[in-house]
């Protein structure tokens, strides 16, 4: 028998620096107020600023709990009453450095949980230069569903879900601005993530091109076997499914590879 339903819609967002970031940030708060009936909405990664715009990372940093891009989303969320993933925004800390942040918040508007992203990508450059690494695993109990957060680059670190699934996730939300040339990866990856998790995985990346980078799209909401319930084109749109959270549970009884974990391998050295 089926659970609660949790009615989940990922917005993908198309960001092009010829819309201001505050302008940006008014469209995306009207597309999540026109969301009400949805349980849990999810915004891409750094929508506001755009993931490879490292240009702009500082002059567009900002608070995590009461910055421009906070206030908007608390407000929009209260106003539609859902949970609200708003993706990440560049974080100002009280310090001076600068962290990629998700935001989570509830249906009261109030801010659940904030994950700074682990694993910077570039290389040594954009973000990783400019930013400062996460160091905490954050999950966040919802009523129907626990989930796990995690952003973008993440996805390619499988040690990060484990300790997830480890501190209770069933439910695997990504924002991301992923490039379009690495599109194959993206899709075999969040797949990959549900299946060694039996997760539900709501992967949200961006629309567009910005600071010369092909964007995605794509948003993928993966089950726990691992098949896809939704699937994005490459532009703006929204995209809906309903989740049965009860599937996790039942996918991970039913076929319980969890269970032979070892944990503690063998020492390899002789
Ligand atoms: O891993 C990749 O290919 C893309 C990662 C990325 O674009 C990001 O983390 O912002």
């Amino acid at each position: 028998m089926g659970g609660v339903e949790v009615r989940a819609t990922l917005l993908q967002i198309d960001v092009d620096q010829k819309e201001s970031v505050a302008a940006r940030r008014d469209r995306v708060a009207a597309m999540v107020r026109a969301q009400t009936g949805a349980d849990l909405v999810v915004l891409p990664e750094l929508w506001t600023v755009g993931a490879f715009a490292a240009e702009d990372f500082a002059a567009e940093a900002e608070p995590a709990d009461d910055g421009p891009t906070a206030e908007a989303m608390a407000a929009a969320a209260r106003d539609a009453r859902v949970w609200l993933h708003a993706g990440s925004v560049v974080e100002r800390d009280p310090d001076g450095e600068l962290f990629n942040t998700s935001l989570l918040f509830s249906p009261e508007g109030v801010l659940a949980a904030a994950y700074r992203k682990i694993h910077r990508f570039g290389f040594d450059q954009g973000e990783a230069a400019l930013m400062a690494a996460g160091r905490h695993i954050v999950t966040a109990r919802l009523p129907q569903t626990v989930v796990g957060l995690a952003t973008c680059y993440d996805l390619r670190f499988p040690e990060q879900f484990r300790l997830l699934l480890d501190a209770g996730a069933q439910t695997l939300v990504v924002p991301a601005g992923w490039p379009m040339r690495r599109l194959a990866h993206w899709r075999l990856l969040v797949r990959a993530r549900a299946v060694e998790s039996q997760s539900y995985v709501l992967a949200c990346g961006t629309a567009g091109t910005h600071s010369g980078v092909e964007q995605a799209g794509h948003s993928l909401i993966v089950d726990p076997w691992g098949e896809i319930v939704a699937e994005a084109g490459p532009g703006e749109q929204p995209l809906t499914a309903d989740l049965d959270p009860s599937r996790v549970e039942d996918t991970r009884t039913a076929f319980p590879v969890l269970r032979d974990r070892v944990l503690g391998l063998p020492d390899p050295r002789p």
